[in-house]
């Protein structure tokens, strides 16, 4: 088996995702903090100017015009500065009318001014090396962003970063996608959850890791249901009570055609529609994509597991996207630090790690069998490798690791 062209099998992937809004509830209205990592319906516009007022950006004083200044009361201050004026500012706070310059407090020295003539104190004077030149240190209102302007568009993942946007910008409640449900379904009677397996019996290497990469690429797990390697019990998983409240299914294991694998012959008798018969990769070959009847998408990862894991990388990152309304992902390009020959028909998705001290070379990683993991777990990202092959140095397409 060959299967679909890399490329073609993730534009397929992406238009699956994009077909499951169909069955996906409306968009929905959350709190600030409960829109994290959920990812925005529509753009988020400032409700007011970023920032909303001029302020000071350094601790010291308010100057009007030239020094040295008279020194007056902040409170006082609040009324406007008249020219050869200053008053104490903290950090952030707002300058007074006919400010021109905010002198930082190591510029600047107080001192008692001389005597009135009537013997009076003549209050504080402020004075500097150099006059702060008209500006300086001021942040003025609404260079961030005009009251307004778009700061996040629809389909934006709400990072932190992308949620202190938001909140600077005044909203309490976000528009935001429906959570994108997946159920998984785990096969194989020889896989164990617990202890040091026996000769023919292997550790789990999904239960732990898929609910986090489903959360990576902005889905969520709504179920993990373990079976055995059962035709009667695979349906009973893929199109039971639990999996029909998911759009997402996503299987491991069982991906093959020995009699103990009942995926590919489950997804046909459910009459799901084949959309990618295995990838035209390594590894990570056998790797199914369908459309069952009622719209949910079945996505079968191979059993070894790094094999499934480059699958949930190329397959599951743009079935997320697409269902989250997001356009595919930008292509990332690095350099390959390796030279790899030709592999005619396939693309090989390999982990590595970025080069120590060069910046933007990836290096293929150790301990990358399709039953290993030790690779990934040393891994910053999967580094595509096309038929062709590649040059040690030519530029390479990576994808991100899915967490
Ligand atoms: N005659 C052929 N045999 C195989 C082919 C082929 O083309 N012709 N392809 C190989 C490739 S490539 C892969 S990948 C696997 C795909 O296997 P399946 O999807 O059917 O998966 P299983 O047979 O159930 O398991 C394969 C392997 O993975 C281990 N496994 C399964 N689940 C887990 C788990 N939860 N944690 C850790 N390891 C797991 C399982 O024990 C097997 O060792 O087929 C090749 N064979
Ligand atoms: O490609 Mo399999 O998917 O090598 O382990």
């Amino acid at each position: 088996m060959r299967g679909t062209d890399w490329h073609a099998a993730r534009s397929a992937a992406h238009a699956a995702g994009a077909s499951v809004r169909a069955i996906l509830p409306p968009a929905e209205r959350v709190g600030l903090a409960d829109a994290a990592w959920r990812v925005l319906d529509t753009g988020l516009c400032a409700l007011h100017p970023l920032p909303h007022y001029a302020s000071s950006a350094m601790d010291g004083w308010v100057v009007a015009g030239g020094g040295p200044w008279i020194l007056v009361p902040a409170r006082a201050a609040g009324a406007g500065l008249a020219p050869g004026e200053a008053a104490e500012i903290v950090t952030g706070g707002a300058l007074p009318a006919g400010t021109t310059a905010v002198l930082r407090r190591e510029h600047g020295r107080p001192a008692p001014a001389p005597t009135g003539g009537d013997g009076r104190p003549g209050g504080t004077l402020l004075f500097a090396e150099h006059d702060p030149r008209p500006g300086l240190d001021i942040r003025p209102a609404a260079t961030e962003s005009a009251e307004g302007d778009l700061l996040l568009a629809a389909g934006t993942r709400m990072t932190p970063a992308a949620l202190a946007v938001a909140a600077l910008a005044g909203h309490d409640r976000l528009a935001v996608a429906p959570d994108v449900g997946v159920a998984l379904v785990l096969t194989g009677d020889e896989v164990v959850t617990s202890g040091l397996p026996g000769p023919g019996f292997v550790r789990d290497g999904f239960g732990p890791v898929l609910p986090h990469c489903v959360r990576g690429l902005g889905g969520t797990v709504l179920s993990a249901t373990r079976i055995g390697d059962d035709r009667g019990a695979t349906l009973d998983a893929i199109d039971g009570t639990a999996a029909r409240r998911a759009a997402i299914v996503v299987t491991t294991g069982g991906t093959g055609g020995s009699s103990a694998d009942h995926l590919r012959p489950a997804a046909a008798a459910l009459g799901a529609e084949i959309l990618v018969d295995g990838v035209a990769m390594r590894p990570g070959h056998p790797a199914l994509l369908g459309r069952m009847p009622d719209g949910r998408i079945l996505l079968c990862l191979p059993g070894n597991p790094l094999a499934a894991l480059v699958a949930v990388a190329t397959l599951l990152e743009p079935v997320l996207r697409g269902a989250a309304g997001r356009p595919p992902s930008a292509p990332r390009r690095a350099a390959s630090a390796a030279a790899f020959a030709p592999l005619p028909g396939r693309h090989r998705v390999v982990p590595a790690a970025w080069a120590d001290g060069a910046g933007c070379a990836l290096v293929p990683a150790e301990h990358i069998g399709s039953a290993m993991m030790r690779g990934l777990a040393d891994a910053d990202a999967l580094l595509v490798v096309p038929p062709e092959g590649l040059e040690a140095g030519a530029p390479a397409a990576y994808l991100p690791l899915p967490w």
